[in-house]
């Protein structure tokens, strides 16, 4: 009798650490067989910075992990054009505006200009697309509608605006435990404000202004509080309510809670039965990304691009590996001793993967993958563990005496989450020239050959005098290299 592989363990077998509850939760879908994420999307008044994006790469792992465990993944980013501020009280001015004016140009031409600049970071980092990016300027009516809704009960007009009482809400912050009582809270107070945490739903376009973005309202000419924005997108595009809401851990303080309070008051009157919850089952923060010097921050002007990892010769995947090496509740400090090393991880990955180029993939049953595809299942399925995950993966390219179309199988699946695109990427491809590199690749193989030539007629000088060439241009030769790179840049 063949021998069976060990049968998979049966449900639960997603678990998600909930920050509104701050416990690990089994996932159960709103509606069977499906799940619906909605995740905060960047503000396109700047290029993103690598912090920004781990917070994609994490959003990203839980779509690929969600597809995985075989729900249907409807996956909702929006993109933030018009409507948050430069302060988290609602005296800051609109980033798109003052961004706009600092370059002298349109808001419209920022926002897409940055928008390109983040989906090609997107595609760098192997982040699936998700079912629809949502741009916030093309909801402005829902949004208008949805205030019309709660304005009586839970809103007032100020001069500046139409503001939020968080007072007519129960719990209010309790996904940031803050303490909210007036002259506790964090935020500044607008003049007239009720509670100190109440906040702009629409704010109005000073007498006398103009914005480059606003647009009629019952409360005046204005423009839509960002808040509002994705209280709106997720509620139309998703249903309240919906499973997982993510974002960077700095939104559980303000941002969420202020959606929470929105999501409760519109559910409310709507007569959906769910005031005291959230709108959302499941609320999920990634945990920063920081440099010595602190949190890795657009607003502290230098800040470290993708596009920079990609010009000093680092494969932006080599940054994707470095994410999924930490778990997304962790802080990860980022260094480039930790790139490095990160990408050497990933060579060796892509290398095993190689032996399996042209195998067709097989049956994933086989015995002796078995355990390493429980140990990854169980790890991508405990808040995913991807630091646990990827070396189930790594087992399962360097297990031995095993049929090459079913470990093609078993990496496949495993890549399928990780999304390292193993079998997209080859060593060579993965070894990117500095943008600073005074020799081009092809000179660089030209020299190397002609030395090769030299070594095998033992003409040992020239082949000296042609290593020292290289040098003196950055160029470092490897013979023997163990990972087969030959060269790098010094
Ligand atoms: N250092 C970081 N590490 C991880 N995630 C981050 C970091 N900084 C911001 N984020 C997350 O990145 C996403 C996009 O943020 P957004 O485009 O609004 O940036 P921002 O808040 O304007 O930038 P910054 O706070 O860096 O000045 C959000 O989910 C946010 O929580
Ligand atoms: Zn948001």
């Amino acid at each position: 009798m063949p021998l069976m592989p060990p049968r998979m363990t049966d449900a639960p077998t997603l678990t998600l650490f909930n920050s509104l509850t701050r416990k690990l939760e089994p996932f159960v879908p709103v509606h069977p067989g499906e799940a619906r994420v909605y995740t905060c999307g960047p503000t396109v008044y700047n290029y993103p910075h690598i912090g920004n994006m781990r917070a994609y790469v994490f959003a990203d792992v839980l779509g690929r992990t969600l597809s995985y465990k075989g729900y249907r993944l409807t996956h909702v980013i929006n993109i933030t054009d018009v409507g948050h501020l430069t302060d988290d009280a609602d005296a800051g001015e609109d980033k798109m505006e003052k961004m706009a004016r600092a370059q002298a140009q349109s808001i419209w031409d920022i926002a897409a200009h940055y928008t390109q600049a983040y989906w090609a970071d997107i595609a760098a980092l192997n982040i699936r697309q998700p079912a629809k990016w949502s741009i916030a300027t093309d909801y402005v009516p829902q949004m208008i509608a949805f205030a019309e809704k709660i304005a009586d009960r839970h809103c007032y007009e100020l001069e500046s605006g139409l503001y939020f009482d968080v007072s007519t809400v129960a719990d209010y912050g309790r996904l940031a435990r803050a303490v909210t009582e007036e002259g506790e809270s964090r935020i500044e107070a607008v003049e007239g404000k009720r509670n100190a945490a109440d906040f702009a739903i629409w704010r109005k376009t000073p007498s006398g202004e103009k914005r480059q973005m606003e647009w009629d309202s019952p409360w005046g000419r204005g423009a839509p509080g960002w808040h509002l924005e994705c209280s709106v997108m997720s509620g139309d595009l998703l249903g309240f309510p919906f499973d997982i809401h993510t974002g960077g851990i700095d939104h559980r303080e303000i941002h969420h809670p202020n959606e929470i309070a929105q999501n409760q008051a519109f559910c409310c009157t709507n007569g959906l039965d769910i005031p005291a919850n959230s709108g959302v089952k499941v609320w999920m923060h990634n945990n920063f990304l920081v440099e010595r010097s602190g949190k890795m921050s657009k607003s502290s002007g230098e800040f470290l691009r993708l596009q920079l990892l990609i010009d000093k010769g680092y494969h932006p995947l080599g940054y994707r590996m470095m994410c999924l090496q930490a778990h997304y509740r962790s802080e990860l400090e980022f260094s480039w001793e930790g790139l490095a090393a990160a990408l050497v991880r990933l060579k060796r990955m892509i290398m095993a993967a190689e032996r399996l180029a042209g195998v067709e993939a097989g049956d994933a049953g086989h015995p002796k993958l078995a355990p390493m595809l429980e140990a990854f299942d169980t790890a991508i399925g405990e808040d995913l563990n991807t630091a646990v995950a990827l070396t189930a993966l790594e087992d399962a390219l360097a297990a031995k005496k095993v049929d090459a179309g079913a470990k093609r199988a078993v990496v496949e699946r495993m890549d399928a989450v990780l999304g390292l695109g193993l079998f997209a990427t080859s060593r060579t491809t993965l070894r990117l020239l500095p943008k600073a590199a005074v020799i081009t690749e092809a000179e660089i193989e030209d020299v190397l050959l002609r030395r090769k030539d030299a070594r095998a007629q033992k003409d040992f000088a020239t082949s000296d005098a042609l290593r020292d060439e290289l040098a003196a241009k950055g160029v470092e030769v490897m013979d023997g290299d163990p990972l087969g790179w030959e060269w790098k840049l010094g």
